[in-house]
């Protein structure tokens, strides 16, 4: 099935902040061109722990030399209210699974001692796009072509861009990101910034680092333009790797919806593996959590964690709102642009145009999904508590939520964002006609080809794709590559971009 259309914005019942809220983070914007950032990259090596003089500097003239500055960056410095009125998402399905996990180990690679390759090396290499006409959204299949871009209302020319970073957070919907990176990159054959030695991370939980990434110690890659792999963010090693007008982007999730996930995808790690369900969970974190056991982290303000930042901390902190603004403007400081998983197709919209794209560019089925099965359904109280648990990710995803529809309205305007959802829906529903055996995902059990079945872990059911049978060899093509899972289609990109290396 085709992920349920959602209602329009202002009628839905926003699972994170109310429309209230939302409206009210609106009136209450203010734009602050101020850099306040000098002392928040101090914040953030911090507790980044041992980063080094250098790097700082580094970083610096990188932050300064930059030129790429979408209004999103722009956007106001408002101060977080403590409010946390969320409504739960609805689950249906109590059913659960046991499923066996994949512990793999994980060596972290040597850095060589060699000549850095500074981000000076790099040069652009983007086509332009003149093209003012309409978008060609009856095309079925996507071939890439020049777009127009449009900016709040007016309609002028833009440039793709290709040098990209995607800071692919934890079950917020960025695999099915990541499939459009990747099918963005290969059908233009761009290079990825891929983990070494095959890796399918780059090296997470450790914090990223330079020699994390395939063909820069050797320095067979010259130019890398995508990185989109789970990473612990460190922009300062990110930077080295990646040319200077890269544009940063990552995606966010409703905390209480992510935990849910997280849970049951993660049931296998130590501080889960002992509690029979969330709330036995919840109600013994404080004393059963230990942040320095290995994986723990998957359980603790996990979005915090992935964008670098120091994640042990709840709502009884005295320093919480402090510590809050400072994740969030150190977020800001690096990111062009943050999504929301629960408008993700909004967030497509605003992606395609932030990097002016067309909309065949960002159109994807659903990926990483579980099956009702393997959901949970959730008291008020347990969201409650997890919004405490988690009160840091809490607060930056209350943030990030209210700038989204900032965004929203000063780069496109809500009618229009409105119209090419629906276009970008209508096109979806087209692909999943044709590609799509059933229509929809299905659970593994059901997949003919064992070679598309996504991987599974914990207590999660996770759904993919049967294909329809296809005979245009390039309907075929495009097809399967919507639906290839994460670790597939990483090992299909690292043999073209390696063919010589092997495993
Ligand atoms: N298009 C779209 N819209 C809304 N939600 C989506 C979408 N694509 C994926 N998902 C949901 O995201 C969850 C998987 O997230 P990830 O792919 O980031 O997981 S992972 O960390 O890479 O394992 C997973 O959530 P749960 O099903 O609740 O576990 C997916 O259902």
């Amino acid at each position: 099935m085709l992920p349920p259309q959602r209602r329009w914005i202002r009628e839905q019942p926003v699972s994170s902040v109310t429309s209230h809220d939302k409206l009210k983070g609106l009136q209450h914007l203010t734009v602050n061109k101020q850099n306040l950032f000098t002392s928040l990259q101090n914040f953030l090596e911090g507790l980044n722990s041992g980063s080094l003089l250098a790097e700082k500097q580094d970083l610096k003239s990188l932050q300064k030399n930059r030129t790429s500055k979408l209004h999103h960056r722009k956007s106001p410095d408002d101060i977080l209210s403590s409010q946390v009125d969320g409504n739960i998402h609805p689950y249906t399905g109590p059913q659960m699974e046991a499923r066996t996990v994949f512990h793999g180990e994980l060596l972290l690679p040597e850095p060589e001692n060699r000549p850095s390759l500074g981000p000076s090396r790099f040069f652009v290499s983007q086509s332009t796009r003149t093209s003012s006409s309409a978008e060609t959204n009856q095309r079925l299949i996507n071939t890439p072509t020049p777009s127009s871009h449009l900016q709040a209302g007016t309609e002028t020319t833009c440039q793709p861009k290709s040098h990209i970073v995607f800071l692919k957070t934890h079950k917020t919907a960025s695999s099915t990101i990541l499939n459009i990176l990747y099918r963005y990159g290969e059908s233009r054959n761009l290079t990825f910034a891929l983990p070494v030695k095959k890796h399918m991370q780059l090296f997470y939980p450790n914090f990223f680092a330079e020699h994390f990434v395939e063909g820069v110690q050797s320095q067979r890659v010259r130019e890398f333009h995508i990185m989109c792999n789970h990473m612990r963010f460190r922009k300062s090693e990110v930077a080295k790797v990646m040319p200077e007008d890269t544009f940063y982007f990552s995606i966010l999730r409703h905390p209480v919806a992510m935990m849910e996930s997280l849970y049951t995808y993660y049931k296998s790690i130590a501080v889960f593996r002992k509690t029979f369900n969330l709330d036995n969970f919840l109600d013994n974190s404080l004393t059963n959590y230990m942040s320095a056991v290995s994986r723990n982290h998957y359980a603790h303000n996990t979005l915090a964690f992935d964008f670098g930042l120091n994640n042990n901390i709840t709502s009884y902190a005295d320093d919480l709102e402090e510590r809050a603004s400072m994740a969030i403007a150190a977020i800001k400081q690096d990111f062009h642009l943050i999504l929301i998983s629960e408008y993700f197709d909004e967030s497509l919209i605003l992606l395609k145009h932030a990097l002016c794209w067309s909309l065949e560019d960002v159109v994807s089925f659903k990926l990483n999904s579980r099956s009702d099965r393997s959901r949970q359904p959730l008291l008020q109280s347990t969201a409650e508590k997890i919004k405490r648990w988690n009160a840091l990710d809490w607060r930056i995803y209350l943030h990030f939520n209210n700038t989204f529809w900032y965004t929203v309205k000063s780069l496109i305007g809500e009618e229009q964002l409105k119209r090419e959802v629906n276009t970008l829906r209508a096109l979806r529903a087209k692909l999943a006609n044709v590609c799509l055996k059933g229509g929809g995902a299905v659970d593994p059990s059901q997949l003919k080809d064992h070679k598309l079945k996504p991987y599974q872990s914990g207590k999660a059911i996770i759904q993919g794709y049967n294909l329809n049978p296809l005979t245009d060899i390039q309907t075929k093509h495009k097809c399967m590559r919507l639906i290839t899972p994460e670790l597939q289609y990483t090992k299909l990109l690292y043999n073209k971009q390696f063919p010589d290396l092997h495993d």
